[in-house]
C-alpha cells in the first residue's frame, strides 16, 4: 500500500496533465483570491477537465461563502472541497461533495481542535498543515510526532506543510498518513510547478511501503 499524493496550487493545463501522468491522486485548485496560486473559475474548469477517471479535483477555499463554494463545485467540476481557513465544524457541510478540513498545527492544542471536526458534517478527511504566516502554501513543517494522535482514529489524515522531494519519504515513514500534500515544495515560482520535482516527490512518497509494520 502506498500513500496518496495531492499536488496543490496547479495553475496551468500543461502542468496538470504532467502531474496526473506522474501518478498524482489529486489536484488542488486554489480559489483564495489572495493566494499567488489563485485560479479564475474558467481556468479551474479547464484544469478539472484534465482529470483522469480515478483522480480527484479539490477546490481550496479560505473563509469563502457557501454559495460561492457551491457555484465553483458545480461550474468547475470539483470532486471535493478543502476548507483552509477558520471555518468552524458546522460550516463543513452542504456542498454536495466530501470536505477536507485543513488545520494549521502549532502544538498539541491543535490536535485537540482537529478532533472537533471528526465525524462532523461532510468532513471526510483532515489536512494538517504547518503554521506559516497566512493561510497556506507557506512551506513550513510542523511536529510530525503529533500526527500519531490522529491517525487511525476514524478520519483519514493528509500531512502537508513544507514537504519537498527531499523530506517526503521521511514524513510518510514518520506519520503513516492516508496522504501527503504539497504546493511550494515542487515549484519554480508560486503556481508554476517544477515537473521534475513533482515526479521525484511522487516517486519518493509512493515508494514507502505502508504495508510494512513498525518494529
Ligand atoms: O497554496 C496557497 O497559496 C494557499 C493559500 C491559502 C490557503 C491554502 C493554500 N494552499 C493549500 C495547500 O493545500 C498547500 O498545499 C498546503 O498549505 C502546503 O503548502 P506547502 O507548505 O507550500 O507545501
Amino acid at each position: 500500500m502506498s500513500v496518496h499524493v495531492k499536488i496543490c496550487g496547479v495553475t496551468r493545463v500543461e502542468d496538470a496533465r504532467a502531474v496526473w501522468a506522474a501518478g498524482a491522486d489529486a489536484l488542488g485548485l486554489n480559489f483564495y483570491p489572495r493566494s499567488p496560486r489563485f485560479v479564475q473559475p474558467e481556468v479551474a474548469a479547464a484544469l478539472a477537465r484534465t482529470r483522469p477517471a480515478l483522480g480527484a479535483v479539490v477546490g481550496v477555499f479560505v473563509n469563502e461563502s457557501p454559495d460561492v463554494i457551491r457555484a465553483r463545485v458545480r461550474d468547475c467540476g470539483l470532486t471535493a472541497v478543502q476548507l483552509h481557513g477558520d471555518e468552524p465544524p458546522e460550516a463543513c457541510a452542504g456542498f454536495g461533495v466530501p470536505v477536507i478540513k485543513a488545520l494549521r498545527v502549532r502544538g498539541p492544542e491543535d490536535v485537540e481542535r482537529a478532533r472537533q471536526y471528526m465525524g462532523v458534517g461532510d468532513v471526510a478527511t483532515l489536512l494538517l498543515d504547518g503554521a506559516a504566516p497566512g493561510y497556506g502554501g507557506g512551506g513550513v513543517t510542523f511536529d510530525w510526532s503529533l500526527v500519531a494522535q490522529l491517525v487511525d482514529v476514524g478520519v483519514p489524515v493528509l500531512v502537508a506543510g513544507g514537504l519537498t522531494p527531499g523530506n517526503v519519504a521521511q514524513a510518510v515513514r514518520a506519520t503513516r498518513p492516508y496522504g501527503v500534500d504539497v504546493a511550494s515544495g515542487v515549484e519554480t515560482s508560486p503556481g508554476i510547478k517544477d515537473l521534475e520535482a513533482v515526479r521525484t516527490f511522487i516517486r519518493s512518497a509512493k515508494t514507502v511501503n505502508l504495508w510494512e509494520r513498525h518494529t
